[in-house]
Parts: C-alpha cells; structure tokens; sequence
C-alpha cells in the first residue's frame, strides 16, 4: 500500500543546449506511516522532487499519484485545494507570515481551507501545545528563535491532518539545539503514524527516517533502510554528497 507514489517523474527546465532533466524518470513509492529521507548533493533535483510530489510544481512526464488521486492531471484550483487538504509544507526559510502571531499563523491554512474559526482556533491551540510553544501563541515570528519558528511552521503543516507532510530542509537555517528540538517533534510525529518525506543535507536528519534514498543528476541512486528508524549517523556514513 502506497500514500503517495511516482511513477516515471519527469521534470525539465531550459530547452535545446540548456536543457536540464532535474528529474530523470523517478519511480518512488511512499507507505503510510513511512519517514523517508531524500539525500544527494547540490542540484541533484531534490527540491524539485519534493514540489513534483506535492503538486507545487508540474512534471514534464510522469505521474504522482496522492492517495487515489492523480496530482499531475489535476487542474490548479482542485490542486490547491488538494494541497490544503492533504498535504502539509515545512520549508528552510520556514514562510511565516510576519504580521501575524504564531497561532494566526497556524490556523491560516484551515481558515483558507474553510475551517469555522473556533474550530480553527481550537486546533492551532492545541497544535501550539503540541510542539511546545502554548506560550508562544501571541508573538509574532520576529520575536520567535528559528527553532521556534520552525515549529510553528510544522504546527501550520499540520493543521489540516494531512496525509504527508513534505519537508524541504526544515533543519538548514537551525543551529544545533534547534535541531535537535525539531528532529524530536518529527520523531513524535513518525510515532504517531504521520508519513513525512524530508530532502536533507543533514545526516542528522536523514538519520531520524525510516528509509533514506540518494539522489544523483535526478535519478534515484541508491536507498537504506535504517531500521526502526533513527539508526544513528554511523548507519549514514557517505550517503552526503
Ligand atoms: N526554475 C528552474 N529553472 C531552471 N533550472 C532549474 C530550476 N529549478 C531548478 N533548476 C535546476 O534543476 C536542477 C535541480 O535543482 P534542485 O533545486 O531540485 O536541486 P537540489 O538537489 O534541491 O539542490 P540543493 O540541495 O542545492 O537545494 C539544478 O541543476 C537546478 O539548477
């Protein structure tokens, strides 16, 4: 059983001599429950694969398929309700909204979503609570660490229970104890059965999968299981580039 699912992923940029395949026919299937790790070096495609994979970005060829649904044949308006309802989006430079506190910030996507306000308001709450920031609510993200920020960002990608939260270097702009505060509230997530696709550079992170897949000129080069997970930077070894 997959939750989310590549089939021949396709993606090129430029035309004729500057033409680049960021991605070069990449079969990938995710399980429920699934934290998989996307590993590789510099513009070996991963950011392109993970927008292929949650409907940011159109493939050239190929498909992705989303639970049941085909992504690449939606047209953009049921894309995007299907990225609000389906999928959660934690990037690097995490993306808050300035003017707004870090509860608003949360409930955003629900209230877009069409999420009645108490409802709204009740779950970001509770959201907040989860990643440990209840009081934290009512500061804007200026008066936020990055660490801080960073998990008001997985709070907002989690408001709509998605099916699979997409990471794209959540753990790049963080200093080590922040990662680590980070790395620990996906490890509580992976606990609770969430499906978590993360692109990283960081070993420390791409320890914390179930599987980690190296990328390399938009092939998929190689995969590891790391068993049960969290099997140490050992396990790792060489898989950066
Ligand atoms: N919008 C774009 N237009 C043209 N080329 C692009 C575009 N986006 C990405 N590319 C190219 O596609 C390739 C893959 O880029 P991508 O950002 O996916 O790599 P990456 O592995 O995520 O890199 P990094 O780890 O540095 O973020 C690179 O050669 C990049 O230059």
């Amino acid at each position: 059983m997959t939750v989310l699912r590549a089939v021949r992923l396709r993606k090129e940029y430029g035309r004729d001599a500057g033409l680049v395949r960021a991605v070069d026919e990449v079969d990938l299937e995710v399980r429920p429950g699934e934290t998989v790790a996307i590993v590789g070096p510099s513009g070996c495609g991963k950011s392109t694969l993970l927008h292929l994979l949650g409907g940011l970005e159109r493939p050239t060829g190929g498909e992705v398929h989303l639970a049941d649904r085909r992504l690449d044949r939606m047209s953009e308006t049921e894309l995007s309700r299907m990225r609000r309802k389906a999928l959660g989006f934690v990037f690097q430079a995490f993306h808050l909204v300035d003017e707004l506190t870090a509860r608003e910030n949360v409930e955003l996507p629900a209230l877009l979503a069409g999420v009645p306000p108490r409802t709204a308001r009740r779950r970001a709450s509770a959201l907040l609570e989860r990643v440990g920031l209840a009081d934290r609510a009512t500061h804007l993200p200026a008066a936020l660490s990055g660490g801080q920020r960073q998990r008001v960002a997985v709070a907002r990608a989690l408001i709509g229970r998605p099916l699979v939260v997409l990471a794209d270097e959540p753990t790049g702009n963080l200093d080590s104890a922040a990662t680590a505060a980070v790395l620990r509230l996906f490890g509580s997530l992976r606990a609770e059965g969430q499906t978590l696709v993360i692109v990283t550079h960081d070993s420390r992170t791409a320890a914390t999968a179930d599987r980690v897949i190296t990328m390399r000129d938009g092939v998929l080069a190689g995969e590891t299981r790391l068993n049960g997970g969290g099997g140490g930077l050992g396990t790792l070894a060489g898989l950066e580039g």
